[in-house]
Formats: C-alpha cells, sequence, structure tokens
C-alpha cells in the first residue's frame, strides 16, 4: 500500500478515520501546517517576506496555522484571506483564531512585494471551477517570478484528475500529506506541482486497508514481488519465449527493436515472425533474436502449436490490415497473452467489440495471470479504439479503466504521466522517463518490454507497470540525445538497480 494514490475523497476518509480513532482534526491542521513551515525554512529559507493565501476551507486553515508557526520563528509573514476569518468555520475557524498576526483581505495582495507565497487558497475541497477575481489573481500570480510553495495541490488543480478547473496556479514546490494524489501525476497537475513532497501527519497506514484505494503511483513496491527472476538452476524456456510480428521487408525495424527488448528485458528466447518477403531483411540484422517464417494464418497456427512461445507483440511496422485482425484473434483464441501496440491497434478500429470479444473469450489465462490482451495505445490510437471515451469529460485515470474494462485488456495509455490500467479497477500512474522518450520507436521498445514481463509469467497487470516504470528508467540512464534504440541497452542497468533495491 506504500504505492497508494487517495483521492480528494479518500484522503477526506483517510482524516475520518483517523480522527474518529481519537486524534482530533485540529492536531492533524497542525501537523500539515509545521509540514509546511518545515518546507519553507528548507526550501525558501532565503525568503524575507512571506505572503499567505488563505481561502475558506481546511486548505485555509492550515495557511493560518502555518502563518503561526512561521511567526514564531520570527519570520516576516502577512495572510491574506479570500473570506473574512469569522466566516470560516471547524478546525479553520480554531487556527483562524489563534493566529494574531497581520491579515488582510485578498484584494489588498500584490505578489511583486513578496519573496515567497504559500497557496492556501483551495486543496482537496475544490468542487468547481474558479472564476472571477481568483482568476485574476491566480494570472497575476503566475505571471509574476515570485516563488509558490503550494499546500496539497497548486489551487485549480484538481487532485483526482490533475486537471486545471478554471486556471491554477504554478507552484515551484507542494507539500501534500499522508499519500500522494492522482492530481500530482497526472498532467497538467504533475507540472503545476513542482517537486512534491509528503509529510507524514500521523495518518496511520492500516486506515487504507478500509479506505482500498485503486489508484497507485507506478513503483516498484507495487509489482517488484511479482517479478520472476532467473533462478540458479532455471533454464531458458522458464523465462519463456516472446514473438515478434514484423511488418514488410521496408518495415521490419520497429519489429526488431521489440523483439531485442523483449530478450533484454528477460525472455529467455526471442523470435521474429517474418513474412516470406521480408526474411533476407531480418536475417541480416538479428543475432541473438532467432527468425521465422510466418506468411498467413495457416502458418501461423502451425507455428502456434510449439506451447512455450508464450507471449506476442503485435502491432509495431506491421500494416494496419485484415491480417494483423486474423494474427491478433489466432494469438488470443491459441490462448497466448498478446501485446497489441500501434498498427495493431488500428486494424481494429473500424470493429473494435470484434477486438474486445477475443479479449473476453481469451479469459484470464494460465493460473489466473490477468487478461490475456494488453493495449499500448498513445492518445491518438486510444480514440480509434474507444472515441466515446476519449472525448467524455474524464481524468486520464478513469478513461484508462473504463477502456480496460470494456476490452477486457490491460490498458496502458501513453504520454508523459502513462496510465496503466486494468479491468478490475486498478490503475497505476507512471513518473518515470524523460521528454527525450518522445522518439520513434520509443513506443516498440515498450511492447517488447511488456512482452519480456509476460513471457517470464508475470501477472499481466504487473508486467505492464514494471515494463513500463523500466522503459521510463532506461531513459533517464541514458539520458539526452536517446533514439529508441538506446533503450534495450540501458535495460541490464535498470534491472541491476531493481535487483539491488
Ligand atoms: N484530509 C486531511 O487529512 C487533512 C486535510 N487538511 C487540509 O484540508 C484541505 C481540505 O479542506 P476542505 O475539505 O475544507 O477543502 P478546501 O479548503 O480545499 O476547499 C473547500 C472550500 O472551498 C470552497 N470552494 C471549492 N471550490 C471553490 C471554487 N472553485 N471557488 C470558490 N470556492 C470554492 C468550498 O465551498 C469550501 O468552502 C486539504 O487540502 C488540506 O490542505 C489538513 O488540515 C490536514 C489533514
Ligand atoms: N514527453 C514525454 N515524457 C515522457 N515520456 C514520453 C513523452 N512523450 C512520449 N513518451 C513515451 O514515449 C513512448 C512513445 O510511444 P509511441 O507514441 O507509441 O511512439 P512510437 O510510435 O514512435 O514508438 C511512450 O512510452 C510514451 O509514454
Ligand atoms: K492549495
Amino acid at each position: 500500500m506504500d504505492a497508494a494514490l487517495l483521492t480528494p475523497t479518500e484522503m477526506g476518509e483517510a482524516d475520518r478515520l483517523t480522527i474518529a480513532a481519537g486524534t482530533p482534526g485540529i492536531v492533524l491542521m497542525e501537523r500539515a501546517a509545521k509540514a509546511v513551515a518545515d518546507a519553507v525554512e528548507t526550501g525558501f529559507g532565503d525568503a524575507a517576506r512571506i505572503a499567505l493565501l488563505a481561502g475558506p476551507g481546511n486548505n485555509g486553515g492550515d495557511a493560518y496555522a502555518a502563518a503561526a508557526i512561521l511567526e514564531r520563528h520570527g519570520r516576516d509573514v502577512r495572510l491574506f484571506h479570500l473570506v473574512p476569518s469569522q466566516e470560516l468555520t471547524g478546525d479553520a475557524a480554531i487556527a483562524a483564531k489563534a493566529y494574531g498576526g497581520q491579515a488582510a483581505p485578498l484584494a489588498d495582495f500584490q505578489p511583486q512585494e513578496f519573496d515567497l507565497v504559500v497557496d492556501g487558497l483551495f486543496g482537496a475541497g475544490l468542487s468547481r471551477a474558479l472564476e472571477g477575481k481568483v482568476v485574476d489573481l491566480v494570472d497575476q500570480l503566475n505571471a509574476s517570478a515570485v516563488p509558490v510553495l503550494a499546500i496539497d495541490l497548486p489551487s485549480g488543480i484538481s487532485g483526482t484528475s490533475g486537471a486545471v478547473l478554471g486556471a491554477a496556479i504554478e507552484a515551484e514546490a507542494t507539500v501534500s500529506f499522508f499519500r500522494r494524489k492522482p492530481g500530482h501525476l497526472l498532467e497538467p497537475g504533475r507540472s503545476r506541482c513542482g517537486r512534491v513532497a509528503i509529510a507524514d501527519i500521523g495518518i496511520e497506514a492500516d486506515v487504507l486497508a478500509e479506505i482500498a484505494p485503486t489508484s497507485f503511483e507506478n513503483r516498484p513496491a507495487l509489482w517488484r514481488h511479482r517479478l520472476m527472476l532467473p533462478t540458479q538452476a532455471g533454464h531458458k524456456y522458464d523465462r519463456g519465449h516472446a514473438v515478434v510480428f514484423s511488418g514488410p521487408a521496408s518495415q521490419t525495424g520497429a519489429a526488431r527493436m521489440a523483439a531485442m527488448a523483449a530478450l533484454r528485458g528477460g525472455a529467455g528466447l526471442a523470435t521474429v515472425f517474418s513474412p516470406a518477403s521480408a526474411i533476407l531483411v531480418n536475417a541480416a540484422h538479428l543475432t541473438a533474436v532467432m527468425l521465422k517464417r510466418c506468411e498467413n494464418a495457416a502458418e501461423l497456427e502451425t507455428l502456434l502449436e510449439d506451447g512455450r512461445m508464450n507471449a506476442f507483440v503485435l502491432g509495431p511496422g506491421f500494416g494496419a490490415g485484415e491480417g494483423a485482425r486474423a494474427y491478433a484473434e489466432a494469438v488470443l483464441s491459441a490462448g497466448r497473452r498478446l501485446v497489441l501496440d500501434a498498427d495493431g491497434i488500428t486494424a481494429f478500429q473500424d470493429m473494435p467489440d470484434a477486438l474486445f470479444d477475443a479479449a473476453v473469450a481469451a479469459g484470464n489465462g494460465r493460473e489466473d495471470d490477468g487478461p490475456a490482451l494488453v493495449l499500448t495505445p498513445h492518445a491518438g490510437e486510444f480514440k480509434r479504439l474507444f472515441p466515446d471515451l476519449a472525448e467524455a469529460e474524464l481524468g486520464k485515470a478513469d478513461r484508462a479503466r473504463k477502456a480496460a474494462a470494456r476490452s477486457n485488456a490491460v490498458v496502458i495509455l501513453k504520454g508523459r504521466d502513462t496510465v496503466i490500467a486494468a479491468p478490475d479497477g486498478r490503475a497505476a500512474i507512471n513518473a518515470t522517463g524523460t521528454a527525450w522518450l518522445a522518439t520513434a520507436g520509443s513506443g516498440d521498445v515498450l511492447a517488447g518490454l511488456v512482452a519480456a514481463q509476460l513471457a517470464q509469467n508475470t501477472p499481466t497487470f504487473e508486467a505492464a507497470c514494471a515494463a513500463v516504470w523500466m522503459h521510463g528508467k532506461a531513459a533517464e540512464a541514458f539520458g539526452p540525445g536517446l533514439i529508441a534504440e538506446d533503450l534495450p541497452a540501458m535495460v541490464p542497468k535498470v534491472l541491476a538497480d531493481l535487483i539491488a533495491f
């Protein structure tokens, strides 16, 4: 549960359970405020003049309580309130009463008069879009060069979806409490948060058992225990055999990169299945990866008789025609797990139900590994299979979740904030990677890394999460100048760190 993300509603529940177990709300607020004051001291120690902005709820209460602490530390603070303190209720009213320092209405706030602004306008309780004077203030603050430390979330960012509601503050740093929220990881929220620190305010981890969160940060804690690493006496077939379908002679590179990634990711064997016309091109470039001719569906049926070939990739460079559909359906109906990427996804754009039916019929695989199908769309490909979901007013995590439930597939919805969702409702949000991943072919490598995990019998959701995490880490390890071919070569370093972890 270390990787759990809490929606604002779930966080409210964590708060409620903690209060019910005997910790008064004002104590939680004091601890939250102490964490904010500590973040000011450690991150913005040089700031001489500090403004704290207080909204109408407990986020504002945190600002009052933090102002009181900073003032006791001798800092020059001034508080600006959206509503007069006598209109506050509950813990926020208590905190406002306890603060005896300078306060003024928000209309008097001029960002340039300060070296640091602490944003306590809205946090988890943001329930509608910002409007009117608050929007003007946010715009003015964002246009100034004054750094902002946000309490819980930058005001205007949805903690659930990361969306900007009306307008949102751009923070340099954010202090949140107990666990991250999806909005800290999903764009544009992630970019607006700056550095995120999570403070312990005395909420016990055991509240999570009752809350049963379904969103997670994609970290090794989520899947590390499900990875199958080579055993001392292991055989290559223990680590599975990944197969990647090659496209025609002029489009073979993508499949080879995916196959190389499958080997580097730990599959015991990897084979490219190639149409006859591309055999020589593929043969000229392959060494550790093997090659077999697969000209049509009948040949595929025969090849599938070798039950050791247990994980397939279809799509990179393949061509988006009827052939792709026939192969995908054959692989699924033969009980193998399949990563469907790129052209493989596009091939089903006019008949997505045929794909979803095949995935439902394939069920949950051997020993309940999880779904047989993994879909790896970027936003454009996603729209081809799920046009209604692409257009719905949904956050990215819910979009991916609904797609996973509809298709009975694990869906990897790619981008800077890649979401991995399972039909059972789990969703993991990834934070590894660099902008250098936006390079031709990097998605092909990801498909191969997923197949590597599937070949090694990692359950489907965990396989997808691990692959996305490693893909990002490989990019981080390489640094600037990355092209897709560099990624497989970085995987050994990523695995070494993971094993040492
Ligand atoms: N849940 C917890 O465990 C803890 C919560 N704390 C703080 O409490 C915050 C949540 O407090 P609240 O639930 O009171 O919520 P907020 O303080 O985030 O905001 C709710 C208030 O803002 C108003 N509001 C919402 N959207 C608005 C909009 N667009 N324009 C104008 N007004 C709007 C609401 O009517 C309500 O008065 C957290 O973000 C955190 O800072 C901390 O005190 C520590 C403990
Ligand atoms: N700005 C970014 N930051 C981090 N990762 C990114 C960014 N842009 C793209 N990616 C990742 O790079 C990969 C690109 O895959 P894809 O769009 O299929 O490209 P291609 O078809 O060229 O292989 C995905 O894993 C995606 O999540
Ligand atoms: K805030």
